[in-house]
């Protein structure tokens, strides 16, 4: 066999070693400014100056060989050779973070001794010179005895001397060593030291600008307001700024769905295009703008190193249900999407905390969401002034989103009691340094969650709601009957049937219809309203918006129970397929789902009567 070299990029969490991996191969890994962005290896190619082409694996970080949670464990069995399934690399290539050299150079050390071929890339060292350091990379590389080439993977500097570095020593076939053995403790800690101090040309005093910037951003008081502030801002600008986007993106559907109706004589393919196919994705696809806003606010917050200071914030606040502030990362992702967010609790080292995580994850309001509470709120609250710059519709958005926060606060402290009780473990996590962040990453990050969120709106979106226009659709009434076609289709006498279950928490057929189809992915309640709508129209034109349909069906306590619903209602196969992955069976994915519905119910329920008897 002659296969690639294999090589690894190995280091500390936060190194900057996906950014490399992105800037060797052209490949988009997420990076992000906190400790355990990736949590699985991902390969790639890289062409060697002399031609030969390596297959480059980009690893979680890790502290050090001794894995204490499941991404450092993916990273020792790479580098040690250990897993099953795992070719051992030709070569590694340590980053370390040149502003954070000795926390770095343990873990550094620990690789070199393994008696693999090393290259080592002394990567930030834009950031270092920045706050004032000045380092000696060919001291460094005496005191390592391997070689050190400067990085600045973010700008692509030092690319070329890594590369020709790394042909170098692939090339000349560089004999693997003997595994040496190693201080351990304390003794690998100070050696560390010593290396990075005797790396030092010279250093500016504290780096004043950062600590000030923390005395702020983490003060006991100061910090949590800054926190509330920062999120408060979000969710009025996703409201504010989005509006003209979406009226053009509203009206495009219009526009086109008359257009089908034109072009198209009465019947079968007229209706599945124009009520089923246009208006259900259509009402999906309007909230793009407002997906694409809460993440350019997420990113940016990544980027800049104020995300890893909230977890820190909230690092007390979860200590007190028995989670560990490294729950705050994957819990804070779970807000785009429970997916990703589930997957990256394996930087939890403690199992029953990180199996609380998961069981938590759903209840954080992923962007799936968004399109559901923003047709509603849209259609059924009105758009006042409450405060100078503070509107209602922003508020009730706030509200569910604190409701899903305080029932996973809520359920964290109940289970950890008793299904997953033990010990907590405290927070352990450096502090990223705060940084611009780069257009170039926050367009990549856009651009992928726009691509996932029209890929869904096109794939399995579209076909659930072609399904549903069918089951709507057929059998048709009998002519002059005046009974309504959903009443008489097959989906309208299922939707009957469900109704019986959710009439005690107020809610309607078209909501009992939507529930069913929105287990495929939430969104796809908005999209089934849409083509219920579509063709239950009794309008004359056959173009009212969504909205005003809405508003003259649903009263408001319906309304807000649905709302409530959606908070608490695991409803998303992926999710429950992920979670079933992550704890290797069925058992903890079919609890979640008994304790999420259950909640929905009792939540919606005790919603709509409130709302009910304050005469709403
Ligand atoms: N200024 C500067 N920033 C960098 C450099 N390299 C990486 N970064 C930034 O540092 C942060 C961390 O980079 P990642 O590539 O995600 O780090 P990682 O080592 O893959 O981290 P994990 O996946 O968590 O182990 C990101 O915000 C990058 O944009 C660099 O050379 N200079
Ligand atoms: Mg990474």
């Amino acid at each position: 066999m002659n296969a690639a070299p294999l090589v690894a990029l190995v280091g500390n969490p936060n190194a900057g070693k996906s950014a490399l991996f992105n800037a060797l191969t052209g490949a988009r890994q997420k990076v992000g400014n906190y400790p355990g962005v990736t949590v699985e290896r991902k390969s790639g190619r890289l062409v060697l100056d002399d031609g030969r082409p390596v297959e480059l694996v980009d690893l979680p970080g890790a502290y050090s060989l001794e894995p204490s949670s499941p991404d450092e464990r993916v990273t020792r069995d790479v580098v040690t050779g250990k897993g099953s399934l795992e070719r051992r690399p030709d070569a590694l290539v340590v980053v370390i973070d040149a502003a954070n050299l000795d926390n770095h150079l343990r873990f550094a050390l620990q690789l070199i001794a393994l008696g693999l071929p090393v290259v080592v890339a002394l990567n930030m060292v834009d950031l270092a010179e920045r706050d004032g350091l000045v380092l000696d990379p060919a001291a460094l590389s005496r005191d390592l005895g391997v070689p050190v080439i400067p990085t600045v993977a973010v700008r692509k500097r030092g690319l070329d001397d890594l590369k020709a570095q790394l042909t170098d020593t692939i090339g000349g076939g560089a004999p693997h060593a003997e595994p040496r053995t190693l201080e351990t403790g304390g003794a690998l800690q100070r050696r560390a030291r010593q290396i990075a101090a005797s790396a030092v040309v010279s250093e500016a005093p504290a780096r004043r600008w950062a600590n000030m910037a923390d005395s702020i951003a983490l003060h006991p008081v100061i910090g949590p307001m800054l926190l509330v502030a920062v999120l408060f801002v979000m969710f009025q600008a996703v409201f504010s700024w989005a509006a003209v986007p979406q009226d053009l993106i509203d009206s495009g559907f219009a526009w086109l769905e008359a257009a089908v109706k034109a072009a198209l004589p009465d019947g079968f393919l007229q209706s599945m295009l124009a009520d089923g196919l246009i208006a259900g994705v259509g009402a999906v696809i309007v909230f793009l703008p407002q997906i694409l806003i809460l993440f350019l606010f997420i990113l940016v917050l990544e980027a800049s190193g104020y995300m890893v200071r909230a977890a820190f914030l909230m690092d007390r606040l979860m200590a007190t249900v028995g989670l560990s502030g490294r729950a705050f990362i994957p819990l804070l992702s779970s807000f785009a999407c429970a997916v990703p967010g589930i997957m990256a609790t394996r930087t939890i080292e403690d199992e029953k905390d990180r199996l609380t995580t998961i069981l938590i994850a759903p209840l954080m309001t992923c962007s799936a969401r968004w399109p559901v509470y923003t047709l509603i709120i849209g259609a059924m609250i009105p758009n006042r002034e409450v405060m100078p710059f503070v509107r209602l519709q922003g508020l009730v958005m706030f509200g569910l989103l604190v409701m899903g926060i305080a029932g996973a606060y809520f359920a964290a402290l109940v289970l950890r009691r008793t299904v997953t009780k033990g010990a907590s473990s405290g927070f352990m996590m450096e502090m990223p340094k705060y940084q611009m962040p780069q257009l170039k990453d926050l367009a990549i990050g856009l651009w992928t969650r726009a691509v996932i969120f029209l890929k869904r709106a096109g794939t399995i979106i579209a076909a659930t709601t072609l399904v549903l226009w069918l089951l709507l659709s057929f059998p048709k009434p009998p002519a002059n009957s005046g009974i309504s076609p959903v009443d008489y289709s097959v989906a309208g006498r299922i939707g009957d049937g469900i109704e019986v279950l959710v009439r005690p928490i107020g809610f309607n057929r078209d909501i009992a219809l939507a529930l069913l189809p929105a287990m495929a992915a939430r969104e796809v309640a908005v999209s089934a309203i849409g083509t219920v709508y579509a063709i239950d129209d009794t309008s004359a034109g056959g173009e009212d918006k969504i909205t005003e349909k809405l508003r003259g069906r649903w009263t408001l306590p319906t309304a807000l129970a649905f709302l409530m619903w959606f908070v608490f209602a695991p409803q998303c196969i992926s999710t429950i397929a992920v979670t079933r992955r992550e704890t290797n069976g069925w058992k903890w994915p079919a609890f979640m789902v008994g304790y999420l519905f259950a909640a929905a119910y009792i939540m919606a329920g005790i919603t709509y009567w409130l709302a009910v008897a304050a005469g709403l």
